[in-house]
């Protein structure tokens, strides 16, 4: 296993498929999350089927392929939806030249089977199994976040292991849910490509409260910097701490689909008083990136809880006990408002004005 500052990083690999006891899983699921913000999520398809996630995929390659006018038609929005091209994002700017070597679709919520924004010709005929996806996934994060509900000990008087699920609950409204399909074409011939400045995704952390990241086996490039760490921003350019995040772990080798990643984001860390770590990633090329290599293909879902959540104290002895980083307590904002503060943060010209904020927001 890869090691970082001479500590091995073994990153837990956890079957919540039912073969264990729930308590012990659960118990798990939050020593992994406080201690590297990312566990895998063995997939034996039993959760979401492997020719979902396969077609899924597929589908993902098609859009990809096609030509860019098309993908033009759908260009991303200030509601956060649609396709953003080679370069336009760049995550992180402080240590990169150009933008990041990818390109992405954000799918936002679906209402009633139907998306909530333009489809690009490549995909209007797939809404269904687009929706049905963001539908498995949407049930996963479900899933673990009862899970947490369970590890931290929620009292049954307090909402018990519903806690945090219920607070996610597609009733409640909107949210700054996110499907997301990645692409990271592989070094085109003859350009001037740097290994020291130019990678495929610039070091971030998720905003949100839980993600779920699909990866394809042979088209490796996930690095996470351990939270033990404590790597300064500044430093991520040249630190050694980066830990690559294999897509087949040891013992995952002969599963039919490769293990779902899932971290915790920055409003779960948030909420939990940096209990739960949001782990800073990034997605690099291959050493030998410069002979061509594979195309990455990845898929993310950005859980959020409903946009009216009010963030307030997590009724968990284990949490309380956290102390807060400025030692006071956390004061309770909503999660849209969580949420347009890092938007903000990340991408203050898109953000630039109160009315497009409120655009977001209501989105
Ligand atoms: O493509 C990947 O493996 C990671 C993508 C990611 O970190 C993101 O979109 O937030
Ligand atoms: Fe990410």
């Amino acid at each position: 296993m890869a090691q970082a500052n001479g500590q091995p990083v073994q990153i837990p690999i956890i079957d919540i498929s039912g073969a264990a006891p729930e308590s012990q899983v659960a118990k798990e699921l939050v020593d992994a999350a406080v201690t590297y913000g990312f566990v895998y999520i063995k997939n034996e398809g039993k959760d979401i089927p492997v020719e979902v996630i396969d077609h899924t995929f597929d589908l993902s390659r098609k859009f990809f392929s096609s030509p860019t006018e098309e993908k033009e038609k759908c260009k991303i929005l200030e509601n956060n939806m649609g396709w953003s091209g080679m370069h336009t994002e760049t995550l992180d700017a402080k240590n990169q030249r150009v933008g990041d070597f990818k390109e992405a679709m954000n799918f936002g919520e679906f209402l009633n089977g139907k998306a909530q924004q333009i489809l690009p010709p490549a995909l209007i005929d797939h809404e269904n199994d687009i929706e049905q996806f963001e539908d498995y996934c949407f049930n996963l994060c479900m899933k673990i976040l009862t899970l947490f509900g369970i590890g931290l000990e929620i009292p049954d008087s307090a909402g018990g292991k519903d806690w945090f699920a219920s607070r996610h609950a597609r009733s409640f409204g909107p949210s700054g849910r996110t499907l997301r399909i990645l692409h990271y074409p592989s070094i085109p011939e003859g350009i001037d490509y740097q290994p020291e400045v130019d990678i495929r995704a610039g070091a971030h952390s998720d905003y949100g409260s839980i993600t779920l990241l699909f990866q394809r086996p042979g088209q490796p490039g996930l690095e996470l910097l351990p939270p033990s760490t404590n790597t300064r921003r500044e430093d991520y350019g040249t630190t050694k701490n980066w830990t690559p995040v294999p897509v087949l772990p040891p013992g995952t080798e002969n599963d039919p689909s490769p293990p779902i990643l899932v971290n915790i984001g920055d409003l779960l860390d948030h909420w939990t008083k940096n209990l739960l770590k949001s782990t800073v990633h990034r997605v690099v090329f291959p050493k030998d990136a410069k002979k061509g290599g594979e195309d990455r293909y990845s898929i993310a879902y950005f859980c959020h809880p409903a946009s009216s959540t009010v963030l307030e104290a997590v009724p968990s002895k284990r949490v309380q006990d956290q102390k807060s980083e400025n030692g006071e307590a956390t004061t309770a904002i909503t999660a849209q408002e969580h949420l347009l503060g890092r938007l903000k943060a990340s991408y203050l010209s898109l953000y630039r004005d109160d009315e497009k904020t409120e655009k977001i927001a209501a989105a």
